[in-house]
């Protein structure tokens, strides 16, 4: 089966927030092989870019010589480049046949500039090869007013796409200009190190694995929005994290959280059952929620059994819990539910977060789980480990598992089921 190689010509960002690493991390989730040319070495980080040390051209081809001499490259993406580089790019695009994705990273967000008009005029003839260009709306409108100001458009005789990225994002091509499709997007209030790399190499990613090009922006856009939403803090600020959050990586979650419960004896099983839970990114209904088709129940000889199979749309009370939750923190997108005890609360607060919601205060009318959920990370300011209620009128007391995936939901109750076992 042919291996999907995708070349990454860029800078080197040693925090790995952006950059060669941050792209090479993207393309490895997406299951595509990163090479990676270093251009320049550029010491950086969340309060700055410090400096910018450019690797001797002899250096560049040789890099570009050893891979080619021994790799077939369907992609190759840039991000920071000087001269020497996008001259040894196009002569390399004479010689071989691979597609130019084109981030153009004119200066990065602390404001260091990265190119000059100089090199602003040799990158034209580098948009002219390319197959897709992904300025922000700001190196867009510099691009274009480049070539107008200095009536370049001659330079120009092919048409590249171009992504203007942005929340939402407009395709249009470069000489026609016309947006030929929006992709909405969803905004995160978090600035984030490197986004502009991790969906540019996204797409890349998908176009080398044979996507079309909607369909590599789309996926793209569900790379940077969990790359956000699970992106790394660090002291001045966010390290974009590349992260993909397919049915694909739901479904092995829940797989592998079910093996995992069943190594333990598990016994905190509630009457009605236990299930557990594992959405999409932003759940906007039950649907994007997997789920056992059955339940978790007990079998007469202490041990339980695990009923049914693992489908989206399966659960509705679990699926309540993680739709509500989200609202406060988008991070969190697995719950499961457990027996309550009254002593084991207690012994819980030392090693998880808590909060809880009584059924008596429960408004007519309303769904117990939105309410219950929405009443608890209220109380909390968040969302907690745990959500628990006291029951009511033929109602069972209950134990809410939640965390950021299936994996880390059933190591918590692993650790629960211990401090159970040993009250
Ligand atoms: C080596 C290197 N490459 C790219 C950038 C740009 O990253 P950033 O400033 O975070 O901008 P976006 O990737 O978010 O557009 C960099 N700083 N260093
Ligand atoms: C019946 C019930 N009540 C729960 C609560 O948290 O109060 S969890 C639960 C069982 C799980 O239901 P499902 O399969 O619909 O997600």
């Amino acid at each position: 089966m042919k291996k999907h190689n995708i070349l990454i010509i860029g800078g080197y960002d040693p925090t790995g927030g952006a950059g060669v690493i941050a792209d090479a991390k993207t393309a490895k989730i997406l299951g595509v092989n990163p090479l990676t040319i270093t251009t320049s070495i550029i010491p950086q980080n969340n309060r700055a870019v410090y400096d910018k040390m450019d690797i001797p051209k002899k250096i560049i081809e040789e890099q570009l010589e050893a891979i080619f001499e021994d790799f077939d490259v369907s992609v190759v993406k840039t991000g920071v480049l000087n001269k020497d580089a996008i001259d040894l790019i196009l002569k390399y695009k004479r010689h071989y046949d691979f597609k130019i994705v084109c981030d153009p990273v004119l200066k990065s967000t602390t404001n260091y500039k990265f190119v000059d008009e100089d090199l602003l005029r040799r990158y034209i003839d580098l948009f002219n090869e390319s197959y897709l260009i992904t300025p922000n709306e700001e190196e867009f409108n510099t691009i274009i007013n480049f070539i107008e100001k200095n009536n370049l458009w001659g330079n120009i005789d092919k048409n590249p796409y171009i992504l203007i990225t942005g929340i939402d994002d407009k395709l249009t091509t470069l000489k026609d200009k016309g947006i030929i499709e929006t992709i909405k997007g969803k905004k995160i209030d978090k600035e984030v190190h490197g986004t502009g790399c991790v969906f540019s190499s996204a797409i890349a990613s998908f176009l080398c694995k044979g996507e079309g090009l909607r369909e590599a922006i789309k996926k793209g856009k569900d790379v940077v929005l969990a790359s956000v939403i699970y992106a790394t803090k660090t002291k001045y600020n966010y390290n974009s994290n590349p992260t993909y959050i397919n049915k694909e990586k739901v479904i092995k979650n829940l797989s592998y959280a079910l093996y995992l419960l069943k190594k333990i004896e598990f016994s905190l099983i509630p009457e009605v059952g236990s299930n557990i839970a594992e959405s999409l990114l932003l759940p906007n209904s039950f649907k994007d929620v997997a789920a056992l088709t059955g339940r978790i129940i007990k079998n007469k000889l202490g041990g339980f059994y695990i009923v049914g199979d693992v489908e989206f749309g399966a659960s509705e009370h679990i699926a309540k819990i993680i739709l509500t939750a989200k609202n406060y923190n988008p991070q969190i997108r697995a719950c499961m539910n457990i027996r309550y005890e009254e002593d084991l609360i207690d012994a819980l607060s030392e090693k998880f977060s808590i909060s809880s919601f009584d059924r008596k205060l429960e408004p007519p009318n309303v769904s117990t789980m939105e309410w219950g959920t929405k009443y608890a990370c209220e109380k909390f300011g968040g969302v907690p480990d745990i959500i628990y209620d006291k029951g009511g009128d033929g109602k069972e007391p209950m134990i809410r598992v939640l965390g950021v995936n299936t994996i880390e939901v059933v190591k918590k109750v692993v650790e629960i089921q211990k401090i159970y076992d040993h009250i």
